[in-house]
């Protein structure tokens, strides 16, 4: 029993038990896993079935009424039992929900981080569910659902992967190193060149090799299992990366923006490594340009 002082005096309170005490978070973080593996049975029984695909930003920015569906799953369920909370959800901003990270307890969600994968059936789709307190991420669980493989992290306890502890690789040299990006949905000419620049320069450290997954989210726990020694981009969103952000720090991997500066979870730019001699290797070799912050967006609704 838990007693507290109060003016009276010494008063008893109901029992908390002692997991709540050391996390008060955890049955939060419980939610996040359950509903994500939800999700990715509405995903995966998707794959099986036609897919009806509507852009956004371009005509490579791909959705679909399952990433929609899958959202309003996810939110729903989490306001039944935490209705005080916030949320910044990929589909809810395209529809003109305002992206705004306060210091209230906030769901970030990508409900299909993905979705051209999805589309095609390639086979690397994440649920991907951030949850930040004070702008800081406490928990984050990403969920392959193709793989069925679930990465969570808590902060300060370590990352896994279907309950497996996860390490980033050890590898230092950048010569013997796999780096992951992706090419992103911006097909402007220009921002296609700076995007090759950087591939360039970076194929020619030499590095052993570039892979992209399809999902920033799957791309960042590959760091974080040590699959690949580090991921960047130019382009992501808050959605892509918060979640897998805590899986790669909690792994002992690093995140810095591609300039070398602290990252900034809005600034749509991200290095996830296994370490700061490969990260600083990188700073060298992207040829680094900025985004409208995901932060800076006026929400499309008057
Ligand atoms: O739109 P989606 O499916 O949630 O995002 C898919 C994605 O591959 O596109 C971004 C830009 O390349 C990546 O960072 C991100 O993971
Ligand atoms: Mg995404
Ligand atoms: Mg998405």
């Amino acid at each position: 029993m838990c007693r507290r002082r109060t003016t009276k005096g010494w008063s008893s309170f109901t029992t908390v038990s002692s997991s709540n005490m050391a996390d008060p978070w955890q049955n939060a973080m419980d939610h996040a896993v359950a509903v994500a593996r939800k999700a990715g049975e509405v995903v995966c029984d998707a794959l099986r079935g036609d897919r009806a695909v509507m852009t956004k930003s371009s005509v490579v920015d791909l959705v679909t009424q399952t990433d929609q569906k899958v959202e309003q799953l996810i939110i729903q369920s989490v306001k039944e039992k935490f209705p005080t909370h916030r949320f910044i959800g990929e589909e809810s901003v395209a529809a003109g929900e305002p992206c705004v990270l306060s210091d209230s307890p906030t769901w970030i969600i990508d409900p299909i981080d993905g979705t051209t994968n999805f589309v095609h059936a390639f086979p690397f789709v994440a649920i991907s569910i951030g949850f930040a307190i004070n702008k800081q991420v406490e928990f984050g669980v990403v969920f392959s659902c193709v793989e069925d493989k679930m990465f969570t992290a808590r902060r300060g306890k370590g990352a896994f992967c279907n309950g497996e502890p996860l390490q980033v690789s050890r590898q230092e040299a950048v010569e013997q190193a796999m780096v992951a990006t992706e090419f992103g949905s911006d097909r402007d000419a220009d921002v296609v060149d700076k995007i090759f620049q950087s591939l360039r320069n970076i194929l020619c450290l030499p590095v052993h090799g570039v892979r992209g997954a399809g999902s920033a989210a799957i791309n960042m726990c590959l760091v974080a299992s040590g699959c690949v020694e580090a991921y960047y981009e130019i382009g992501i969103h808050v959605w892509d990366v918060a979640a897998a952000s805590l899986i790669v720090s909690e792994a002992g991997g690093v995140l810095m923006d591609v300039d070398g500066g602290d990252v900034d979870l809005m600034s749509r730019r991200i290095i996830a490594a296994n370490s700061k001699t490969i990260t600083e290797r990188l700073v060298k070799a992207i040829v680094p340009f900025s985004l409208p912050r995901d932060d800076a967006t006026p929400p499309k609704k008057s």
